[in-house]
């Protein structure tokens, strides 16, 4: 067979593959309730994904966690947090923090929710099942699925919280639990955007007064056991496109952050959560702030559950420019993006999908 004739062979059989699975709308858990024991070819990654493993150098860099009881002690713990949320937001783009507010048991019941979304009946849960980007609440399996080099061990639970939506438009699983911890994590967003306006040294208000954390959307994450986790990921590596990402995970293990080359495990614990610095931070702060690269690798055990919520207005219509606080830039230090809005930000990100080169390149001066 020629070589051309081939490639085109097995792009229509991908292609095909692709769309079979999809129509299923039941996911790779779908796959995995079927006892697949061998993971079909979509969602075979290439080798290199599987390089920079840090192993044991791991212990080297350990991602801050940030205890945020002080808060309210006394002015030089409150200091000490705020140094702390500058030093990790610099050199990591990550920290976790704990003693944060939110009960662990609405964090518990957070994940027990997302779970039983996607542990319910398949019939039921399939009539969720979009690729209709413009919806409030869309279950699917890789949003990427058609354009990605290879598809992602994991099926996902998108919801617009803020605005919030009503309770009714939620899936009943997991409705309660979403919108109260969604309340939870508006609250703790309103205490980091004032340590990062401060750890920036500006007005306490700064980033909120600049709506940074006005919207939140929400991605459930559900990565059933893999028989071969050698072979592929629980999600391709990327950055978040919004301001600010908080994480909670549960204790199975597998996100990893890229740091100087390494990737580097973000071991759970018990009560924490992780905090991430989103490429429109990045760009607001003149790249003092990092949009840290991450991905979740899969594992044998399983399933691991987890929900980011992503500070963006990406879903609120809004002609609001952003570009580099002024503050932050002098004639040394001169602004490195031209302004844009949000939403021409993540259409432009959402275009490009994950895995590829950063974003924030196509917005710099
Ligand atoms: O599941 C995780 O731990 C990470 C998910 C993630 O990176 C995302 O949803 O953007
Ligand atoms: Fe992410």
């Amino acid at each position: 067979m020629e070589a051309a004739e081939q490639s085109h062979r097995s792009y229509s059989n991908r292609k095909n593959e692709l769309q079979a699975f999809d129509d299923t709308k039941a996911g790779v858990k779908g796959l995995v309730d079927a006892g697949v024991k061998k993971i079909p070819d979509i969602f075979i990654h290439p080798p290199d994904v599987f390089e920079k493993n840090s192993g044991d150098k791991c212990k080297d860099f350990c991602i801050p966690v940030i205890d945020l009881e002080g808060l309210d002690k006394d002015q030089e713990s409150h200091q000490e947090i705020v140094d702390k949320v500058r030093c990790a937001s610099e050199t990591f783009g990550v920290f976790q923090v704990v003693n944060h507010g939110i009960p662990v048991n609405v964090l518990e019941e957070m994940l027990h929710g997302v779970r039983r979304f996607f542990e319910q009946d398949t019939e039921v849960k399939k009539e969720f099942y979009t690729r209709d980007y413009t919806k409030k609440v869309a279950y699917h399996s890789n949003l990427y699925l058609f354009s990605a080099r290879a598809a992602d061990w994991r099926d996902t639970l998108y919801c617009v919280m803020a605005p919030p939506p009503e309770p009714e438009e939620l899936p009943a699983p997991c409705r309660d639990i979403q919108m109260d911890y969604s309340k939870h994590v508006m609250k703790l967003g309103t205490t980091l955007f004032e340590l990062l306006s401060k750890a920036l040294q500006l007005d306490p208000n700064h980033l909120q007064d600049m709506e940074c954390a006005k919207g939140l959307t929400s991605a459930c994450q559900y990565y059933p056991p893999c028989p071969q986790p050698e072979l592929t990921l629980g999600t391709t590596r990327h950055t978040d496109g919004g301001f600010l990402t908080v994480l909670l995970q549960d204790q199975v293990g597998g996100l990893q952050i890229l740091h100087q080359d390494q990737w580097i495990d973000v071991p759970p614990l018990p009560g924490s959560l992780v905090v991430n610095v989103g490429d429109l931070l990045q760009l607001i702060t003149n790249d003092r702030f990092k949009s840290v690269e991450h991905r979740v690798v899969s594992n044998v055990i399983g399933p691991r559950v987890s929900a980011a919520c992503f500070f963006s207005t990406s879903v609120v219509p809004s002609t609001k420019l952003y570009a580099p606080i002024k503050e932050l830039v002098s004639e040394d230090n001169p602004p490195k993006y031209r302004e844009t809005t949000v939403q021409e930000f993540s259409s432009y990100a959402f275009s490009k999908g994950l895995g590829g080169e950063s974003r924030l390149l196509h917005f710099r001066l």
